[in-house]
């Protein structure tokens, strides 16, 4: 698909504004991951993720995107292959927003940074930023269990934030809330991603979440793992709502359907 003469990636944005760079943020060169058991999760990736870009990752289940962003983190070592990324300054997000029970929302975005041995004073300043950053200032002394569904993913993105991440992966966040909440949430996330400027690998089964989200949309075969296509998304940033209905937006999600809908046939 060729890029819409009006419109610029993030990346292409970036670089108007002289901020990107071309440097790999994340590299997977021909990694395969064969569990203990025998199981071929992932065979010869190859995945360049430049600084900046917000590449999102659709495939069949269980071909192993997840087992992928657990590689890229350091959770589990690849056992063929090289990744190369600083760990030590990876954000996560997992469908499960994780969030400490006992602990309030001010509390949970601390942690992090108490891990970290930051000093009372600034993380309870940077948490307090992060809070107001992702729209959940007045319920800083909420539990968890009382926040809803799309209250408790912005405050476990608030503690991932607080650690200003330069590459921020994300494993299906919004697949458990409802379609308005998620679609804020991806316009949210969105203008997180422009303000913050990290580089972004998301996981999702949504096609259209993906091409909303995304600079670039990386299509996996069915397992093992393997990069089948990878598809240019056109569009500027930010995103408005109504792209959603955009008849190239439609044509782009088609063709990324199609491609999926090859992965898993086999
Ligand atoms: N520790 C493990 N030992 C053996 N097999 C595993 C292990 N972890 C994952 N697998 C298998 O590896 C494959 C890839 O799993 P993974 O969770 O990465 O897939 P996925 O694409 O994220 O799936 P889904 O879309 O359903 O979330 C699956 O067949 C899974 O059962």
């Amino acid at each position: 698909m060729e890029h819409h003469p009006a419109t610029l990636s993030a990346q292409e944005n970036r670089k108007v504004d002289g901020a990107a760079s071309q440097a790999n943020a994340l590299a997977f060169d021909r990694v395969g991951m064969q569990f203990p058991d025998g199981t071929l999760a992932l065979e010869d990736v190859t995945l360049h993720i430049k600084q900046g870009e917000f590449v999102s990752v659709v495939g069949p289940s269980g071909c192993g995107k997840s087992t992928l962003l657990k590689i890229a983190s350091g959770l589990i070592p690849q056992t063929s292959g090289t990744v190369t990324v600083d760990r030590n300054n990876l954000g996560y997000t997992f469908q499960d927003a994780t969030l400490l029970p006992w602990r309030k929302v001010l509390g949970n975005v601390e942690l992090l940074m108490e891990l970290r041995g930051y000093s009372p004073e600034e993380r309870r300043r940077i948490a307090q930023e992060q809070i107001n950053l992702v729209g959940l200032s007045g319920f800083e002394n909420h539990y968890p269990k009382r926040l809803s569904g799309g209250m408790k993913m912005r405050a476990s993105l608030a503690r991932s934030l607080a650690l200003n991440p330069s590459v921020f992966m994300f494993d299906e966040p919004f697949g458990a809330l409802d379609e308005i909440t998620r679609e804020r949430l991806n316009d949210e996330l969105i203008d997180l991603y422009m303000r913050k400027g990290f580089t972004g690998l998301f996981i999702t089964h949504s096609i259209p979440e993906a091409v909303y989200m995304s600079s670039k949309v990386i299509v996996m075969s069915r397992r093992p793992g393997r990069i089948l296509q990878v598809f240019d998304v056109p569009f500027a940033y930010p995103r408005a709502p109504e792209l959603r209905y955009d008849a190239d937006f439609s044509a782009l999600c088609g063709e990324i359907s199609i491609s999926l809908r090859q992965a898993i046939e086999g």
